[in-house]
């Protein structure tokens, strides 16, 4: 293969974050900040795995992973009959061994990429009827903050599927397209244009969903298929189902800096749901009503873009929603904080993602006054915060132009 560059969109989750894991229904949407990968053949024999963005650097022979890893993982051989299947436990114990990290203690969740990397090389290689492992430097390079709560780590999978996929053969790009960056809404009809067919896109997705599940632990799926296919989507139990009718939002986000893991928030709102599971799922449940609640008044502004009244009741839902969020124990002092400051200037905000710090999204209204934006903006980044205005809705995983040729590529992507 040759050097190839694939890209993938980060997200926002609109409203039914946390319920999702449960079965409800959650709304999100891609985001214009985006995870870049580069692979390029190496004639070195060993795999390079780069993440700067996490300060990780890993090289193995491809001869240790076929001799000492692959026949671990895959027992019957690798004649393209694996299929993708979640890593088991002891599959993650071997991973673990492999990439050195000491049995008794667990992960870092930066480390978990690193096994999610190599699971997913040994696994995607072997489901294809290519029988040679490649050797390739690959470094990965993302604009989206990374343990935020904009789906870092889904836009990694994707784009680590993606690069896997293409580089077995499963799937084939063959145009390259230079990706317009400003206002790019990916619904379906221009996934086309992306670089792969809709049957490409969904095998990238399923992929990227056991990446996920490595580094989550129990992920519902929504923030890899968002990132995948791009636009803005309604999730229910792993059905995917296009909004077709999604008005221009704008929104500012604003990151706490305050570090959390998704895998750690997921599991305490587990055990709050085992503890008070009747008070719990009442809380999903309103949760739920208002992604749905959310979706009719998106169709409504779809129709009629400046109507305030529906953006008073989105308002309204961000409200409520953030209650039961803090509701399901994963608030932090710091949402509150943004929360407050933003009431200010009677603007609406609330978590997006895990919480517990990470990322909060603000809606900006038609004709919001944009004195109060660039003040209230200012007083965010006076306490410490990071904010970016931006529009809901890019491009879902994408192809680029190799070489320097595309503006959009970061340069970072080709230092080493
Ligand atoms: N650019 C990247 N390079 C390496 N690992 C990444 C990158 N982006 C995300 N990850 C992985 O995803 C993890 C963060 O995921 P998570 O806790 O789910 O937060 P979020 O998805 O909200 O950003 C990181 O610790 C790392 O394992
Ligand atoms: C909390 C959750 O709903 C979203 C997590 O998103 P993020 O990793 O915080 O970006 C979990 C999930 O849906 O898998
Ligand atoms: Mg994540």
């Amino acid at each position: 293969m040759d050097e190839t560059i694939i890209s993938a969109p980060g997200k926002v989750i609109l409203h039914g974050e946390h319920a999702v894991v449960y079965g409800k229904t959650a709304v999100a949407s891609s985001l214009n900040l985006r995870c870049f990968v580069r692979a390029l053949p190496s004639e070195d024999g060993c795999i390079n795995l780069d993440l700067p963005d996490v300060f990780l650097q890993r090289q193995w022979t491809v001869k240790s992973v076929q001799d000492n890893l692959l026949p671990r993982l895959v027992q019957n051989g690798y004649d393209g009959i694996v299929s993708p299947e979640p890593a088991s436990e002891d599959e993650l114990e071997i991973l673990k061994e492999f990439a050195k990290i000491p049995k008794d203690s667990t992960a870092t969740t930066s480390e978990l990429a690193v096994i999610a990397f190599l699971y997913l090389y040994c696994k995607v290689f072997c489901s294809s009827s290519k029988r040679t492992l490649p050797a390739f430097r690959l470094r990965m390079i993302s604009e989206l903050p990374v343990g935020a709560g904009l789906g870092s780590s889904a836009a990694f999978s994707v784009c680590l599927a993606a690069v896997l996929l293409q580089w077995s053969g499963q799937i084939s790009c063959k145009s390259p397209q230079h990706l317009p960056r400003e206002d790019y809404r990916g619904d379906t009809a221009m996934s086309g244009s992306l670089g792969w067919s809709r049957d490409e896109q969904l095998l990238i997705n399923k992929w990227a969903f056991l990446g996920e599940k490595i580094i989550h632990g129990q992920p519902s799926g929504i923030d890899n298929s968002i990132s995948t296919l791009g636009g803005a989507i309604s999730f229910q139990n792993k059905i995917i189902e296009t909004v077709q009718k999604m008005p221009k939002l704008r929104i500012l986000l604003t990151n706490t800096k305050v570090p959390r893991s998704t895998k750690l928030l997921v599991a305490g709102v587990r055990k709050r749901h085992e503890k008070h599971t009747l008070v719990m799922e009442h809380m999903l449940e309103a949760i739920e009503g208002i992604a749905q609640q959310s979706l009719r008044v998106f169709a409504a502004l779809s129709d009629k873009p400046y109507d305030t009244e529906a953006y008073a009741e989105l308002e309204e839902l961000i409200d409520i929603n953030q209650s039961l969020l803090n509701g399901t124990g994963v608030g932090h002092t710091s949402l509150d904080k943004i929360v407050a400051l933003t009431a200010r200037y009677n603007l609406h905000t609330k978590l997006t993602g895990a919480g517990g710090g990470g990322c909060t999204y603000t809606l900006i209204k038609p004709g919001a006054d944009e004195d109060d934006i660039k003040n209230v903006k200012k007083e965010l980044e006076l306490e410490g915060f990071q904010c970016w205005e931006t529009c809901v809705g890019s491009a879902g995983v994408a192809y680029h132009p190799t070489g320097h040729s595309d503006p959009t590529v970061p340069q970072q992507l080709f230092e080493s």
